[in-house]
């Protein structure tokens, strides 16, 4: 299987040459040319295997025969012994069809660990035996960073540099990036916001000299294998709620489009799924796409979510992809035309193909603080406010036919301030991060300069240059 860009111009690669590339060469993102597809006999089978055997089973065809297939198991059950549910996504009824998939039971408490454990691993074992490092850099809102640090602190053939917006991201956010005790890890907080930060990634990708100097790697969704990780959960959780034989909702928190495109993914490998409902804070840019047909670009707005206060949804691009029938061009058409004037529309073929496989939804932040206060007071269940948008958004669109699960992204205890205002609770962070806000906390500060940005990583990354 191979692996090409939704620009069309950069060559297709092989599964581990897109792992350590992340972004395409002509700035695309990655896509297997066709989805592997499972049979509903196929996926019955899978019923009652743990998470480790659905994630080996569904993911392997994407490896392309390039991993060995012991190897890939290994990663897999290393990676979520970090864990600490044996289920890894479990979930919880929070309604007569409703459910959460709780997803932040990995060491960041957010979903990010699903697929950072897992990409630590695999470009670990690539670089390894290659003989080569990598410069790793990452932009975040809050989780992807504390996440990819986490998964890839003391790694010895990586350095990782992770911006994020100074300011911006909760407490416990910033010191799960900013507390490494770890050589190879640099936290930077960029003055600006998460949009500043991803385009800085972005521009570092683009700038071919200085990528290939420090053989850069980049650990945001626009890497596959973040995309490719996160499929797993909508089978293990459709499976359990009696999949395939019915068909299941879920309802994704949404920022950068990584976490609802796995979904999609899901779908087109053969996973019945009813809808897929897109649910975004007052940074509605998605629900508006939608609804308007337009891609338009606001100034972002600072929430009680931040992981998800963003205008640039990286993703969509490899929606559009899909929509457009894999017609590269018009990708490139759009994206030169956000790039310019800060917007594209789509045209009414492609749009209609997004309408029927996504719904999508708001939630204010008033919406959100009543959401995490009624059901904590109805169920004694603490949400966090990104779930709570899942949830606020999710109650318009259950049916009875199909389950809706919301998926949820993050622990309360992530964002205390935010949960405590609404619900008059205080939560707790788990054990092994009691002490989190009383460590010592190192980081650099950087203007949103590209040079400047650069500069700071070329003379601290260790690859030979
Ligand atoms: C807690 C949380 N919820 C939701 C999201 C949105 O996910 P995605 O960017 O994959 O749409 C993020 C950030 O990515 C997040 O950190
Ligand atoms: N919400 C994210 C933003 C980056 O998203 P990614 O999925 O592309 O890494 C975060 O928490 O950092």
């Amino acid at each position: 299987m191979k692996y090409i860009s939704t620009r069309g111009e950069a060559a297709p690669l092989g599964f581990c040459d897109a792992l350590l590339a992340g972004l395409a060469r002509d700035g695309g993102l990655y896509l297997p040319k066709e989805w592997p597809t499972f049979s509903k006999k196929e996926i019955r089978a899978l019923r009652g295997k743990s998470y480790q055997e659905i994630a080996f089973t569904v993911l392997q065809p994407f490896t392309n025969g390039e991993i060995p297939a012991a190897k890939f198991r290994e990663m897999i059950d290393g990676a979520y012994a970090t864990f600490r549910h044996p289920a890894i996504a479990p979930l919880v009824q929070t309604g007569p069809n409703a459910f959460v998939m709780e997803l932040f039971h990995g060491s960041t408490l957010a979903f990010k660990d699903v697929a950072m454990q897992l990409l630590a691993r695999l470009m670990d074992h690539v670089l390894a035996e290659r003989g080569e490092r990598a410069t790793i850099v990452g932009a975040t809102s809050g989780d992807t960073g504390g996440a990819a640090i986490d998964a890839f602190a003391g790694r010895d053939r990586t350095d990782i540099f992770i911006l994020f917006p100074h300011g911006k991201v909760s407490p416990v956010q910033q010191r799960q990036m900013t507390t490494a005790n770890a050589s190879n890890v640099h936290a930077i907080a960029v003055n600006g916001n998460f949009d500043d930060c991803q385009n800085l990634v972005k521009a570092m990708f683009n700038d071919t000299a200085f990528r290939d100097r420090v053989k850069l790697s980049g650990v945001n969704s626009i890497n596959w294998a973040r995309i490719m990780a996160q499929i797993v959960y909508y089978f293990t959780t459709a499976i359990a709620l009696g999949g395939p034989d019915r068909k299941i909702s879920f309802t994704v928190p949404t920022g950068n489009f990584g976490d609802i495109f796995a979904g999609y993914v899901a779908k087109r490998m053969g996973l019945p799924i009813d809808k897929l409902i897109i649910a975004t804070n007052e940074n509605d840019i998605l629900a508006r796409t939608l609804k308007t047909g337009r891609y338009e670009m606001r100034e972002v707005k600072a929430t009680t979510s931040p992981s998800m206060d963003i205008q640039i949804s990286s993703n969509f691009e490899r929606l559009l992809f899909e929509a457009f029938g894999r017609e590269a061009s018009e990708v490139r058409a759009a994206m030169a035309s956000l790039k310019q004037s800060g917007s594209f529309a789509i045209e009414e073929g492609a749009l209609k193909k997004i309408r029927k496989e996504f719904r999508a939804g708001r939630a204010s932040e008033k919406q959100v603080a009543a959401t995490i206060r009624d059901t904590f007071k109805k169920s004694g269940y603490l949400l966090d406010p990104h779930t709570a948008i899942g949830v606020s958004v999710a109650a318009k669109h259950e049916k009875p036919s199909a389950p809706m699960v919301v998926l949820g992204t993050a622990h309360p205890a992530k964002f205390p301030d935010a949960v405590k205002s609404a619900s008059g609770i205080d939560p707790t962070l788990p054990t092994w991060l009691a002490d989190l806000m009383t460590r010592a906390e190192r980081f650099d500060i950087l203007d949103a300069e590209l040079k400047n940005v650069e500069t700071f990583i070329g003379e601290r990354t260790r690859v030979q240059k």
